[in-house]
């Protein structure tokens, strides 16, 4: 089965190094890519066939388009002649609903929507992944096995992808900030750099390792770490007072809001 790649930014290509790295044949891969030079790169880092949109579209069994979401209109103008019933389209693309591709390209093609994100670069992605109207299993299945050459897959109901996309699509930039921050609290504390980004990334490793590997409930893990009277109650008593519970709140509703635009084409 033959995957091209539509679209090779930061999302596309961790998809494409994820397939190389879970060991599909290069050649059965290719690359749509507008621009020279990134195509060039592509071609000398992975070996991969840099083709034109249509021809991608024309070759492959399965078409995965990570464009932005305001290119999507154009892409599918341009790619749709190219496209026959029987072939399969991915879209990674936030806010993009899987009726908005259907009623852009021919009848008989399958679609289905996925909300990856960039952890998969380093094979701890988490993708969920909802049908459109015309898959069938072996869709989903085709597409669960794309996606878990990089990480976790969860089947999902469509309309909850806008609130996936806010929670594990966007997910990894918060958690990105939270470490930035407490990276810099540390040296504001005194320590070096360094040091305070060993503590901070070990201490954030550590942690993700506890909740995946005990499955036990944040709420107990966090009141293990607070003893009585102590340190860490003092400092979760800022962060109320800083209502950085709300703020997350109000941060995640407003990705799952402007994912939503998106899909109004904003
Ligand atoms: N980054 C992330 O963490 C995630 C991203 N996504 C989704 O993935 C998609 C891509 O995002 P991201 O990788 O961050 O964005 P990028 O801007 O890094 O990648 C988009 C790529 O598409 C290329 N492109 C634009 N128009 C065309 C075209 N007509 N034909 C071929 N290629 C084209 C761009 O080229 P050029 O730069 O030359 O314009 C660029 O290389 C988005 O829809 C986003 O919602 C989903 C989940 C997570
Ligand atoms: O910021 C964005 O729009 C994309 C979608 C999810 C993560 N990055």
């Amino acid at each position: 089965m033959s995957t091209a790649i539509i679209g090779a930014g930061v999302m596309g290509e961790t998809l494409l190094s994820g397939l190389v790295r879970a060991g599909r044949r290069v050649d059965q891969l290719m690359v749509g890519e507008k621009r020279a030079e990134r195509a060039s790169e592509l071609e000398e880092r992975y070996g991969v066939a840099v083709v034109s949109n249509r021809e991608a579209a024309a070759k492959a069994d399965t078409v995965a388009l990570v464009v932005k979401p305001q290119d999507m209109g154009d892409v599918l103008e341009e790619i749709a002649p190219e496209l026959r019933a029987g072939q399969l389209v991915v879209s990674l693309a936030a806010g993009i609903t899987t009726s908005f591709i259907e009623s852009r390209v021919p009848d008989g093609v399958a679609v289905v929507r996925v909300m990856p994100n960039t952890p998969a670069l380093v094979d701890e992605g988490m993708a969920a992944i909802s049908p459109g109207s015309h898959c069938d299993e072996s869709h989903l299945a085709e597409v669960e096995s794309l996606m878990a050459s990089t990480g976790k897959v969860l089947r999902i109901p469509e309309k909850q992808m806008d609130a996936v996309t806010a929670i594990s699509g966007s997910g990894p930039a918060y958690i990105f900030f939270v470490v930035e921050s407490m990276i810099e609290a540390g040296v504001h504390l005194g320590l070096p750099r360094s040091t305070a980004t060993d503590l901070v990334v070990q201490t954030l490793v550590g942690s993700a390792a506890m909740l995946r590997e005990t499955g036990t409930h944040p709420v107990v893990l966090r009141e293990q770490v607070t003893s009585p009277s102590g340190t860490t109650a003092s400092a979760l008593r800022e962060l109320e007072v800083h209502r950085v519970r709300a703020a997350f709140l109000a941060a995640m509703e407003a990705a799952r809001n402007r994912s939503r635009e998106l899909a109004e084409g904003s």
